[in-house]
């Protein structure tokens, strides 16, 4: 049997707002979160991660459970707002400091190690009401919250992710209203959040490499998501349009700091028909050189959060009207129906899919490491016996060993999306990502491990794919 290399390891993720609950607890501010899901129709279910899984008072229970699981490092995020809770450094939150030194500790304690995101979507409401993710300034806020957190806590981290999946955060959050802060500015906040959240990473990565990184030798880098795209039939247009695909959902956050400016397919594009909607100018915010070069080779490795695949076609140019990232971008996107499917409508299972992405993310922007910061599946709620999910897991992992082993992609870790059961965005606890479920109805919040946990277990101590 293939074994993974000694030097892998294995883990598990979560965020900050999805576990913690703790929502207003000793100081913390508000964040977009708190407000989002305090206005009625914004979750399916009108939960909120007011209590979530509780970690916030039952951290150490979670320690626990990774200990005994057997992982080697646990991914987590800060709250900014717990931190500093109008996202400014004029004030800084004592006990929200003690809450993630404790949780480092108690990891340390177990030799599991942490790998830290600064930013999973939580931004403090105080900065959204300047702009948020669209005002100009706030890479410098992101760099001044940054700072802070690597004083703190960087004696003790050695692998850093400056922001969770900024394509959601834009596309979503800004570019639509599924996330908050729920603008919806399809056409043109999209862009410009991609733009600013871009700088805020290199911010904090330059952050680090003059002030921090000779004395505690960590590694920085953003998270990119990304499906594998196969492009529907081998003609010419349908493989132009995997690239588009790819360039505007991954290229967009990846291309600048892996390989400087933007991908050209998506400049041309943009100004193109930003020309042709009466525009005298690209929505696409323009790098200058300077901004170029600061932002290119801003990673020490690369995290991929990566879950399904999707089938890419072309499509007729959209007549022009109003503007709109997708109409930009010009691809129609489609599943296999062979491909099984989870409780979660865009989540579906193509094991091989994670084996070529990891390929072709390796030739495009050869970044020397990947970690796989997020992969996984969701069920309803209440399913312990999840023989479907361990199923996903088997197959996307035995993928991730041939990548590793067959192709000498270097992975040199995973941390499985969910350790537990959690507040899953605007689907509340509807879909279920945990390995040990949670019960939401008990005030103690009680763990209980699925049958995905106990074989994730054993696949640790085996270090091979078992059954
Ligand atoms: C990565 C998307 C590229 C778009 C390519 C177009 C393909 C069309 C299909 C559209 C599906 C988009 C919905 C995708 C959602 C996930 O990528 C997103 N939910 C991943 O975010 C992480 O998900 C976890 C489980 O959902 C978890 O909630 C975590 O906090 C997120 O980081």
């Amino acid at each position: 049997e293939k074994q993974f290399p000694d030097g892998f390891k294995f883990g598990a993720a979560t965020a900050a707002y999805q576990i913690e609950g703790g929502w207003d607890e000793d100081g913390k501010g508000l964040s977009i979160w708190d407000n989002f899901v305090h206005e009625a129709g914004n979750i399916v279910d009108d939960s909120t991660g007011d209590v979530a899984c509780d970690s916030y008072h039952k951290y150490r229970e979670d320690v626990a459970i990774l200990k005994d699981l057997g992982v080697d490092i646990y991914r987590f995020s800060i709250a900014w707002s717990r931190i500093m809770p109008n996202g400014t450094p004029n004030e800084i939150n004592q006990a929200g400091i003690d809450y993630y030194l404790n949780l480092i500790a108690e990891l340390l304690l177990h030799d599991i190690e942490p790998i830290v995101t600064l930013y999973h979507w939580d931004l403090p409401q105080y900065l959204e009401n300047l702009g948020g993710w669209l005002n100009p300034q706030i890479a410098d806020y992101f760099g001044d919250y940054a700072r802070v957190v690597f004083e703190h806590f960087g004696p003790y981290v050695k692998y850093w992710i400056t922001l969770n999946e900024p394509l959601a955060t834009c596309l979503s959050g800004y570019g639509g209203d599924s996330l908050a802060p729920a603008k919806g500015l399809v056409g043109d906040g999209t862009y410009q959040c991609a733009y600013n959240t871009i700088k805020a990473h290199a911010k904090a990565y330059r952050i680090y490499e003059k002030e921090f990184k000779q004395e505690q030798g960590g590694k920085v880098a953003s998270n990119i998501p990304s499906p594998m795209f196969y492009s529907k039939t081998d003609s010419i247009e349908d493989i132009e349009a995997r690239e588009r695909a790819f360039e505007f959902n991954v290229g967009l956050y990846a291309h600048a700091i892996y390989r400087g400016n933007w991908p050209q397919i998506v400049i041309d594009r943009v100004a193109n028909r930003s020309k042709l909607e009466g525009y005298s100018f690209s929505r696409l915010p323009q790098f200058t050189q300077e901004e170029i070069d600061y932002i290119n080779g801003t990673f020490d490795y690369l995290t991929l959060n990566s879950y399904f695949s999707t089938i890419v076609e072309h499509t007729e140019e959209a007549p022009i009207g109003t503007p709109s990232i997708y109409s930009d971008q010009s691809t129609l996107s489609s599943s296999d129906p062979s491909w099984p499917t989870s409780a979660s409508s865009w989540l579906v299972s193509d094991p091989p899919g994670i084996r070529y992405l990891l390929n072709y993310i390796q030739e495009k922007y050869n970044p020397g490491e990947i970690v796989i910061t997020e992969n996984g599946w969701s069920t309803v709620p209440g399913i312990l016996n999840d023989e479907d999910r361990v199923t996903y897991l088997k197959g996307y992992l035995s993928n991730i060993l041939d990548a590793v082993v067959e192709d000498g992609i270097n992975v040199t870790g995973y941390t499985l999306w969910s350790l537990l059961d959690n507040f899953e965005w605007s689907q509340g606890y509807t879909q279920r990502f945990g390995i040990v479920d949670v019960d939401f109805e008990s005030p103690n919040r009680t763990r209980t491990y699925k049958s995905s946990a106990e074989w994730y277990k054993r696949l640790i101590a085996a270090r091979q794919i078992v059954d």
